[in-house]
């Protein structure tokens, strides 16, 4: 249970649909996609209809200023079959990167990993109180292109299981590329805030609006008018 599963869920009913894929850019092939996650009759590029206006809310403001940057779209609709793959997937890649191999885990070692691995990734659950976030079509992983289409350096990449996923890693450092680092994410923040997103506090990509999460952050900053959640787990 994280602090967030606490809020109410008042299901609005509105409809996924398919992103504007032509208006940003997207990592392509889709990063889950390639390691085999699978979507059915739905796809990884869907989200509410309401998130996908804000979304493109979002872009027209980096527009403005910085003209011909995107919005790079990493990762949205995410069924819990699919977040179960991905949690199992990184479970293995942690052992791998370690050096060792599942059954010579001792029991600390496997429980250090599942910590590491559920540091970033929701639990997938399928309790319809306690949604994974991108199983509500109301979360969106993103990062920014520039006006050459270069991805912009963020100073690590989107899902890495450590410290530097943290927003604010960079935020008190004196090294000058470490300062740009802090300045991409934190533009990245101003844009998706600015048209109502609230940005996880343990990773500079993921953005929500109208889930568990966003209103748990958004009662965290205004107590006096708490909101609850619009949406939950699709089906
Ligand atoms: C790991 C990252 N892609 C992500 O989406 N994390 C959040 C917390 C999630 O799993 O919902
Ligand atoms: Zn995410």
């Amino acid at each position: 249970m994280r602090p967030y599963h606490k809020i109410p869920i008042f299901e609005c009913g509105e409809p996924l649909m398919a992103i504007p894929l032509e208006l940003f850019a997207v990592e392509s092939p889709h990063p889950y996609e390639k390691l085999g996650a699978t979507y059915g009759d739905r796809s990884p590029y869907y989200l509410r209809q309401s998130v996908i206006e804000n979304l493109i809310q979002a872009q027209n403001y980096l527009q403005l200023l910085h003209p011909n940057w995107r919005i790079q779209i990493f990762d949205a609709y995410r069924p819990v079959a699919v977040q179960q793959f991905m949690v199992d997937y990184s479970f293995a890649q942690a052992v791998r990167d370690r050096g060792l191999t599942d059954v010579e885990l001792s029991p600390n070692q496997r429980q250090e990993i599942w910590e590491a691995v559920y540091a970033i990734w929701a639990v997938p659950s399928l309790d319809e109180k306690t949604p994974p976030p991108h199983s509500t079509g109301a979360a969106v992983d993103v990062t920014l292109v520039d006006d050459a289409g270069e991805i912009v350096n963020m100073g690590s990449p989107i899902d890495e299981m450590s410290e530097r996923s943290h927003p604010d890693y960079y935020a008190n450092s004196d090294r000058p590329e470490a300062q740009k680092y802090h300045a991409h994410r934190q533009l990245l923040q101003d844009v998706m805030l600015k048209v109502g997103f609230q940005r996880n506090p343990r990773e500079w990509w993921h953005f929500s609006i109208g889930d568990q999460m966003w209103a748990w952050l958004n009662n965290q900053s205004n107590p006096a008018n708490p909101v609850t959640a619009r949406y939950g787990r699709l089906v």
